[in-house]
């Protein structure tokens, strides 16, 4: 029973829309010059975030928005968007696995900021031919952390099958990404303008598996999966809230005290996480720093003492949510460049898609060939609420797909993360007044 009660990662997919739906420099720029409420010192603002934002040339975005229509999308680029995502990814993965739709017991899907009638929890099923008994789960709202929500489901939902008085097997399908068509903001509020330069298309498919069978056929094995919510803080629930500007525009808006929240959030986690990763040894080094810090207040190491995660894990998969999170999270975890080097590169590839966001992560490891049987992989995901949700894997099977990153990873790392806006909107920074100007 208790081997039953294990939960497995058979495969995972995620998704690369068609080259066509690349989101270049001339394209932005395009989008920004059709935008005629921006004026002189909101394209420079643009600027100075697209540049430091560490996304490249080749992250995706809908076709409403190539086809100028991002200010007023239809229903119907939502459900595009989530369709071309379905047949890529979900598709893939079915074929990969051998897994049939009627396999699947367990379905949950999460999609923040989308929620038709009826669900794309029975779009799914529906599209693929889900069996009636299917238990369909629909999350939305939940940001950018609930790719680990929906994997605390569907691992919850395996563990209560396995346990039950006539134990189960069961396969799960978890289905995660985000909608950006019809949620561009057009306005000229700043915390919300910056959502338009970080969030990208994107998505990953996911099949889960109890049965003691699959052990051997299966990638990694899930450990322990922590969760910490800081909602209750009003700074914390305020710092990534969909809301209407001054002029009633809706947006996403972004503090700038984010960062903080989320090494907090972290902060939060990290009690429940770390005696459930780390060996006594690293455990009673720590505690006895802080005995020595808290005797002597005054001594002379200014920083106070922190957990080692690197006696625990050997991989860090952590949420490119933004250039400033990665850099909170390296700083409070004492990571180097390599640890977050595949975080950095999914934002310059792909851009932050929001709950898929871990799983290109996960897969620019195993595609660089860095995932070896026994190795240990911290995923650490923090989203709007505020969450920060955290799980640890272990790597059981062969991990040599190259995935969504099979045409590119032999060139990344780059030698330089810069994108090309500075070379070629930097003009505007020399420009004088406050007046509308043309980008072409
Ligand atoms: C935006 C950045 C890429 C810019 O970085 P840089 O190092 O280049 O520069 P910087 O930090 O000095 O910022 C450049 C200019 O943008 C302004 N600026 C920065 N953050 C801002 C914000 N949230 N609202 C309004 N303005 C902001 C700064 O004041 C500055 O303006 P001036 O020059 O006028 O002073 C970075 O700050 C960053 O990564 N921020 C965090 C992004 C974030 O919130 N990601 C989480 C997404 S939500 C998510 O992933 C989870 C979820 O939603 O669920």
């Amino acid at each position: 029973r208790r081997r039953q009660s294990r939960c497995y990662l058979l495969d995972y997919v995620c998704h690369k829309p068609g080259d066509g739906r690349k989101m270049s420099t001339e394209t932005s720029g395009a989008v920004i010059q059709r935008n005629k409420r921006l004026r002189l010192p909101d394209y420079r603002f643009l600027l100075r975030v697209i540049v430091g934002s560490g996304i490249g040339e080749d992250t995706y975005c809908p076709r409403s928005i190539l086809e100028g229509r991002e200010e007023s999308p239809a229903l119907r680029d939502a459900l595009d968007e989530m369709d071309a995502f379905f047949d890529d990814a979900v598709a893939a993965l079915f074929a990969r696995t051998g897994v049939a739709p009627r396999d699947v017991g367990v379905l949950v899907l999460n999609v923040s900021m989308l929620s038709p009638a009826p669900s794309l929890a029975s779009r799914a099923v529906r599209r693929y031919g889900l069996r009636e008994d299917v238990a369909a789960y629909n999350l939305t709202g939940m940001g950018c952390s609930a790719g680990l929500v929906a994997l605390d489901l569907a691992r919850n939902k395996l563990r209560a099958a396995a346990s039950a008085a006539r134990p189960r097997t069961l396969v799960a399908l978890v289905v995660s990404s985000e909608s950006i068509a019809p949620n561009w903001y057009s306005g000229t509020d700043k915390s919300m303008m910056l959502a338009n330069c970080l969030f990208r298309s994107g998505g990953a498919a996911v099949l889960l598996s109890n049965d003691p069978a699959h052990r051997r056929r299966a990638k990694m094995e899930l450990g322990c999966l922590v969760r910490a919510h800081t909602g209750a803080s009003d700074d914390a629930h305020a710092c990534a809230t969909q809301r209407e500007d001054a002029e009633g525009r809706v947006g996403i808006s972004l503090s700038k005290a984010l960062p903080k929240a989320a090494v907090r959030a972290f902060a939060a986690n990290l009690p429940h996480l770390a005696p459930r990763v780390l060996p006594v040894s690293e455990l009673a080094r720590f505690l006895y720093r802080r005995l020595l810090a808290h005797l002597h207040p005054a001594g002379g190491n200014k920083q106070a003492p922190r957990v080692n995660f690197k006696a625990g894990v050997e991989h860090f998969c952590l949420h490119p949510g933004g250039t400033a999170v990665i850099e909170g999270v390296k700083q409070s975890l004492g990571l180097d460049d390599g640890d977050v080097e595949p975080a950095r590169m999914t934002l310059h590839r792909w851009g932050n898609t929001s709950a898929s966001s871990l799983w290109y992560v996960l897969s620019y490891m195993e595609a660089k060939g860095r995932l070896k049987k026994g190795d240990r992989v911290l995923m650490l995901t923090f989203g709007s609420g505020f969450k920060c949700n955290s799980c640890v894997w272990e790597v059981t099977g062969d991990m040599a797909d190259k995935g969504a990153w099979a045409d590119c990873i032999d060139t990344y790392p780059p030698e330089s993360l810069a994108n090309p806006y500075m070379d070629k909107f930097g003009w505007i920074n020399d420009v004088e007044g406050d007046t509308l100007i043309s980008l072409g």
